[in-house]
């Protein structure tokens, strides 16, 4: 009989998860930029702008999630995510409504982020696919693919302290966005990683949700590739 590898004890299976943090878009040359105080004011706006098409395709990736996931329990957990972004209603917070306030904070109009006109082809295309593994692939993956978040507070914290120190012209309306996300993130992520550790449990499954978060580091990395060049074509 042909032997099977057996899965990882749950601390291995958590200890390489962390390990993917390696490849996590902190790291990028254009954050480094970015935390510096480096970005031109175009550079920064066209962030934004870009971080918008992610942020506004996050409730799409979310329900596709829920589309593919059978537990009630998962469900109701994770519905939360599409409520956070989107908000309950006109009246209530909205991180998308806080993400345009961080454009209208730096100087933009709303309507020049809306229309996507500054969207580069190469973060479109990274959004996209990662809309698309949601869609298509096991539920697990698409929720191991979402534990980049798990190394994002930190990488907030800095991102709100460089926006304080660095880029006075930003008005603080537009810290909102981070403010809020920082300590959401933990929970979520926290909430993520226990169900890819409970669901996880076969190695083929295990290697699959490890495949799936590196999937995304490297679609996050992209998108900042994508952004750096602009920003040194223009230069
Ligand atoms: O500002 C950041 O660096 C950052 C990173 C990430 C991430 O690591 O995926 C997310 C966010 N922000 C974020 O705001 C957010 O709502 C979010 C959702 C997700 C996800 O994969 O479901 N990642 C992230």
């Amino acid at each position: 009989m042909e032997k099977t590898t057996p899965p990882r004890t749950r601390q291995e299976f958590e200890a390489a998860l962390e390990a993917l943090s390696a490849h996590y878009w902190d790291k990028h040359p254009f954050h480094s930029r970015l935390h510096t105080g480096a970005l031109t004011q175009d550079e920064m706006r066209r962030w934004i702008a870009n971080r918008w098409y992610y942020q506004k395709c996050l409730p799409q990736k979310d329900a596709a999630i829920l589309a593919n996931c059978p537990d009630v329990k998962v469900r109701r957990r994770w519905v939360e995510r599409i409520h956070y972004q989107d908000g309950r209603d006109d009246t209530g917070s909205s991180g998308l409504e806080e993400w345009l306030t961080l454009a209208t904070a730096a100087g933009m109009k709303r309507a020049d982020v809306l229309d996507e006109r500054l969207v580069l082809p190469g973060v479109r295309f990274a959004t996209d696919a990662y809309v698309h593994f949601a869609r298509v692939r096991p539920w697990t993956e698409a929720v191991a693919a979402s534990l980049t978040e798990l190394f994002s507070p930190e990488l907030m914290r800095t991102r709100l302290t460089a926006l304080r120190d660095h880029y006075p012209w930003i008005h603080s309306s537009g810290h909102r966005y981070f403010d809020r996300r920082i300590e959401a993130a933990s929970s979520d992520a926290t909430h993520a990683r226990e169900l890819v550790l409970e669901n996880c449990t076969t190695r083929e499954q295990q290697d699959a949700a490890l495949a799936a978060l590196e999937f995304k580091c490297g679609l996050l990395w992209s998108m900042l590739d994508a952004l750096d060049r602009a920003g040194h074509e223009e230069g």
